[in-house]
Order: structure tokens, then C-alpha cells, then sequence
């Protein structure tokens, strides 16, 4: 894996993807083929940019929007179980069948299962354990091309990975253990493929950015000045609005709901402060790091 050096530290706080953009002149439609790399020939940067045709960045924002819903479930469905830490215990299982622990196994093994299926085919997936992934057996997909090629050798999910393990997870799951360790990594794995989506879904919009002003990118990204970069593409009215929408969701989609008139909406599934604060701390700038890296190869 081709792990950027990065401090999740060195962004302020300000924090949704692809596996589906949305055309702006029809109601939401995925098509997750625009990301896709090309078979059995890769088009011309000319075709490139006729394809990317009717991907602007008010529809992959949709697509953003709509990964929210998708992530806040993910925690809602994690916060269902303790914090259960043998999960993540190297020593737990003491077998020679896992020398790591059940939620790397988990994970692990998932991946190389999908990737048979073809999951890894898609330039909108990327999986946390790369090295030695089998080979899809299904025919391939001939997807769009919009990505500039060198985007494929971004994957960011080590930094993902422990954001995940080492901050958020404590903020939102109960301390405690109900045994209910296989459920707890196929739940981590579903919201870590979905955080994963989301944020490397930055390299799309990098490309819509980069096409819609490229004349205010190339100088920065000749430079290689990762601040000009950082400052070109952040909107911070779209990410205070980003922030405050998560926070809502959290409260409609957490609320506990009954057929009588005392729901409790002071009682959340997941805390809708920890939900902003993983876009603002740790979503957004971790999107916004995939941007830069984009930015950077874009004119290789
Ligand atoms: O909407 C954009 O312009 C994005 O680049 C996406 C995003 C985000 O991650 O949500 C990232 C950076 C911007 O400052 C605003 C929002």
C-alpha cells in the first residue's frame, strides 16, 4: 500500500463519495462506472474528458451527501455492540489460523473474497490489505476512465485504519464486552470500506476541480506547494454545512422511534457531536489530503 505521510494533526478541524455520482439533469443515478478504470485499452486524456462529461462538482457533492446516510448507519449498526476488545486483541484467538487479530482476519479474508469477486476492479474501491489480493474471476467491466492514471497508486486506508481504531471507535462505542466478537469486525468492516469510499471518492472531485479551473491548479501543482493546493480546493461554508447537516442526520436516523407520542429524541444511537467531529476532524481533511495527492500526480 502507498502510504502518504501524513498527521492527521496537521489539519485544522473543519470533515461525504463514489459508489455513486449523481448527474445533475436526472434524479440521483449511480454510476459508479465514471471512476472506473478502463479494459482492454485505456482512452486518450481527450476521451477522458468527453466521458467525465456531466460529472460536475454539485453532483458528486450529491454523492457525498448521500454517502452520509450511508456512513452514519454503519456507526449506528457498530454502536449496536460494545466495545468488545478482544476483537482486537492479537493473542485472542490461539490458533496458528490467525496471527493477527479476529478484526484483521476479518477484514482481511473479506477482502481477498471480494476481490475475487471484483470488488478491487472498481477504481472507487480500496482495500486495506493490498498486497497479495487474488484476482477477480468475473469478466471484466468496461467502466469509464475519468481519473487522471497515476490516481491508482493513491490508498490513504492506513491512516484510515487508525483513525478508526485508535479515535473514533472509542467515541462511539459503549465500553463493555457481550461476546459478540465476529458481529463487531464485520461491523468495523463495513464502516471502514464505507469511510474508505468517501474519502478517496476526493480523488473524483480533485479532477472536476482541476478540470472546471485548471489554469489556477497548474501553477500550484508545478510548485508542488501543497498549501496553495489545500487552499485552492477547500470551501469552508460547504464543510460548516456538512458539519451541521451529519449532526441532523444523526439525530433523525439515531432517534429511537415509537407508535406513541413519547419518543425520546434526547437519546441517540450515536452522539450526534461524535458524527460532525469525524467529518470535521477526520473525514473532510483526510478527503482533502486524497485531493492534494491527486492534484500532485495530475499533471504526470
Ligand atoms: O465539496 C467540495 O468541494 C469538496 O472538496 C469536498 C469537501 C468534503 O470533504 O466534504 C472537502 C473540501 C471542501 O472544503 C469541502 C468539502
Amino acid at each position: 500500500m502507498t502510504t502518504i505521510p501524513f498527521s492527521l494533526t496537521s489539519f485544522s478541524p473543519p470533515p461525504p463519495l463514489f459508489s455513486s455520482v449523481f448527474l445533475t439533469s436526472s434524479p440521483p443515478n449511480p454510476i459508479p462506472e465514471v471512476l472506473t478504470l478502463p479494459s482492454p485499452q485505456s482512452p486518450t486524456k481527450l476521451q477522458r474528458n468527453s466521458m467525465a462529461n456531466g460529472v460536475t462538482l454539485e453532483s458528486l457533492r450529491l454523492s457525498l451527501i448521500r454517502q452520509e446516510d450511508t456512513i452514519i448507519f454503519s456507526l449506528i449498526e457498530r454502536a449496536r455492540f460494545p466495545t468488545n476488545s478482544p476483537t482486537y486483541n492479537e493473542s485472542y484467538v490461539p490458533t496458528p489460523t490467525f496471527s493477527c487479530s479476529l478484526v484483521h482476519s476479518v477484514v482481511k479474508e473479506t477482502e481477498a473474497l471480494q476481490a475475487k469477486a471484483g470488488r478491487y476492479a472498481n477504481p472507487e474501491e480500496h482495500p486495506f490489505f493490498p498486497d497479495n489480493l487474488p484476482p477477480s474471476v468475473v469478466p471484466p467491466y468496461n467502466f469509464t476512465e475519468v481519473l487522471h492514471p497515476p490516481a491508482a497508486s493513491i490508498n490513504i486506508n492506513k491512516d484510515i485504519w487508525d483513525m478508526y481504531f485508535k479515535k473514533l471507535l472509542q467515541l462511539f462505542a459503549a465500553p463493555g464486552d457481550d461476546g459478540n466478537y465476529a458481529s463487531t469486525a464485520a461491523s468495523d468492516l463495513v464502516c471502514l470500506q464505507a469511510l474508505s469510499r468517501r474519502i478517496h471518492y476526493g480523488k473524483l472531485v480533485a479532477e472536476v476541480k482541476f478540470r472546471e479551473s485548471s489554469e489556477e491548479y497548474e501553477p500550484a501543482i508545478r510548485a508542488k506547494d501543497r498549501d496553495a493546493l489545500m487552499k485552492l480546493l477547500t470551501f469552508e461554508s460547504v464543510e460548516e454545512a456538512v458539519k451541521k447537516r451529519v449532526a441532523k442526520k444523526a439525530m433523525v436516523f439515531g432517534q429511537e422511534v415509537t407508535l406513541n407520542n413519547d419518543d425520546k429524541k434526547e437519546k441517540y444511537k450515536v452522539d450526534p457531536s461524535v458524527v460532525s467531529r469525524l467529518y470535521g476532524d477526520w473525514i473532510m481533511p483526510l478527503t482533502k489530503l486524497v485531493q492534494v495527492e491527486y492534484l500532485l500526480r495530475r499533471l504526470d
